[in-house]
């Protein structure tokens, strides 16, 4: 009995061995089989053959479609399937990049045609390499057919990858040219607290903007799409710009019109800017209202804003203003085709506050809400900023950062609107940095401006003294929002205190000593264009 299961067992198992073998040797088969049929078309000159060299060939230089196609090839899913495919680490170290190997093939389908590309590798003897070149295959009946449609999706999406690819910059002008560093604001939509509805209605007229191209092409008019923020200091306009850039993969253009020697500056500072990014006006309400010693005239800044001056697609501008029904505001410059879309930042209300107490304190429901409620409903409004800075000063405790925005809500409904808000309260164990003074309309900053450089020299002096590490992404975004208003006034002396200060912070990470900086560079502009 023993026997007669053993031979059982050895002869299921010669059965399987037997079986996959057969079944190996199939898959081979229908892969000769293939490879026969497509040789035997090729003599039938059934296909027709695109060469993309690697280098012109009269000039020897770099041909910049092979570099798309590249791109292109190294993208398409079918590369896993082709018989050699290279693997690479990619600009992350857990990425693996796949790329076909030399002489390879690899298939791709477009509007139902196959077509395949082949990745040639010519050697000469010595096995040095001469020439390398894509070689596109494409049956001769789709050729009319798909051939050009193929080459531009080539180039859409090749255009896509690189973007996506790309380090994101933010650019601001001296001296007639754009001065360039690296993008890295964490900023995101998810984080930034505003009406969900309203939310969901920009992201969604973004997303729409993206997908017509070819719409506004048929209409002629530029591709380009342009937002108006309004709403008092500190409620998000900013961060809102920064979250933008950060969802549509887009440069940040900030245009301080300010600091525009005249229409010829402007004119040449838009055309040195590339097509899918932002260009950010900050504060056009100030410009505009303080038009005195103005040096663009009212129809050039009606050009710009029109994106007349440089008829780059996929641009987006974005204008932000604090009052956007204030004196000297011309209603032609934001009538609808001028601006797309008006998008109101208003003060924290109740809601609000909850949204910022979760992100902020990872609080939910507290015995201390149906207080700050109360205040709410009494009349009493602060701005997220001021809020979330209490929040983060104070995250070690929740209910020690509610009581002091509970109190600094009381101070601002005595005060009538204007907050007095200290940046912790008594029992915090941090060092107090100095107190601000925060007002909702525009020309009461002249009075406010030392304060306010004195406060982001008390962040830095705090940062420095208290604890290594980074700078928190919001205080860097409320500094470079100070910054590039120009609200620290000219005190000379704090500023090169600050400088010092930024120095020795070595241990601060390079993107936050990236940002400190502009925070710097745009007060020394300030300083500089006011004394
Ligand atoms: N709506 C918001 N949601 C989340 N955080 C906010 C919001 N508004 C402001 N903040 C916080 O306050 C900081 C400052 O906000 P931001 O610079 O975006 O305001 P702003 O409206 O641009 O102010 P200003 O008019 O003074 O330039 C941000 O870094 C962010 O942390
Ligand atoms: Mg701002």
């Amino acid at each position: 009995m023993f026997v007669v299961n053993l031979l059982l067992i050895l002869f299921s198992i010669i059965c399987s061995i037997f079986l996959v073998r057969w079944f190996l040797h199939r898959i081979a088969l229908i892969y000769a089989v293939r490879k026969c049929v497509e040789w035997a078309a090729d003599r039938f000159h059934v296909h027709q053959h695109f060469k993309v060299p690697e280098l012109n060939d009269s000039t020897q230089q770099q041909n910049l479609f092979y570099r798309r196609v590249s791109l292109y090839l190294s993208s398409l899913p079918s590369l896993e399937d082709s018989d050699f495919t290279n693997l690479f680490t990619g600009k992350k170290p857990n990425d693996i990049v796949l790329s076909v190997d030399e002489n390879q093939a690899i298939q791709d389908v477009f509007l139902g045609a196959r077509v395949s590309w082949l990745n040639q590798v010519d050697r000469d003897r010595g096995n040095q390499i001469v020439r390398r070149s894509f070689v596109l295959r494409i049956k001769k009946k789709d050729k009319r057919r798909i051939l050009k449609p193929y080459l531009q999706h080539i180039h859409a999406v090749s255009d896509d990858i690189e973007q996506r690819g790309a380090e994101l910059k933010i650019h601001n002008h001296c001296d007639g040219r754009w001065k360039s560093v690296p993008f890295n604001h964490p900023a995101n939509y998810d984080a930034l607290v505003l009406d969900p509805d309203l939310k969901a209605k920009i992201r969604h007229d973004l997303e729409t903007f993206l997908k017509s191209k070819q719409y506004y092409h048929k209409l002629g008019r530029v591709w380009k799409r342009s937002y108006l923020l309004y709403g008092p200091s500190g409620t998000g306009k900013s961060s809102f710009i920064a979250a933008t850039a950060n969802l549509l993969n887009y440069d940040v253009y900030y245009v301080n019109l300010s600091q525009v020697a005249d229409e010829a500056d402007l004119n040449s500072l838009l055309l040195q800017t590339t097509s899918k990014s932002l260009i950010v006006v900050e504060d056009l309400d100030r410009y505009v209202s303080e038009r005195s010693n103005a040096r663009i005239t009212s129809s050039g800044l009606l050009n710009f804003m029109d994106g007349l001056m440089n008829s780059q697609d996929e641009r987006i501008f974005i204008f932000t203003m604090n009052n956007k029904d204030g004196i000297g505001i011309d209603p032609a410059l934001l009538r609808p085709g001028r601006i797309d879309m008006h998008i109101h930042f208003p003060m924290c209300d109740f809601v609000s506050f909850k949204n910022l107490a979760n992100n902020y304190l990872g609080v939910k429901d507290h015995k201390l809400f149906p207080q700050v409620e109360e205040i709410f409903q009494s009349g009493a409004r602060m701005s997220a900023a001021e809020i979330s800075e209490l929040m983060l000063v104070n995250r070690s405790s929740p209910s020690r950062a509610l009581k002091s925005v509970i109190s600094a809500l009381q101070s601002n409904s005595k005060s009538g609107g204007k907050v007095a808000t200290r940046l912790s309260d008594s029992s915090a164990s941090s060092p107090a940095p100095p107190s601000v003074t925060e007002e909702g309309g525009g020309a009461a900053w002249k009075e406010t401006m030392p304060k306010e450089f004195r406060k982001l020299y008390g962040l830095l002096r705090l940062k420095s003294s208290k604890r290594p590490g980074s700078l928190d992404a919001d205080e860097v975004s409320l500094c470079i929002g100070y910054a590039r208003k120009g609200r620290f006034g000219r005190d000379r002396e704090a500023l090169c205190e600050a400088e010092r200060l930024l120095n020795d912070m070595g241990h601060y990470n390079s993107n936050c000593k990236a940002d400190m900086l502009n925070v710097l560079v745009a007060i020394k502009v300030k300083v500089k264009s006011d004394s």
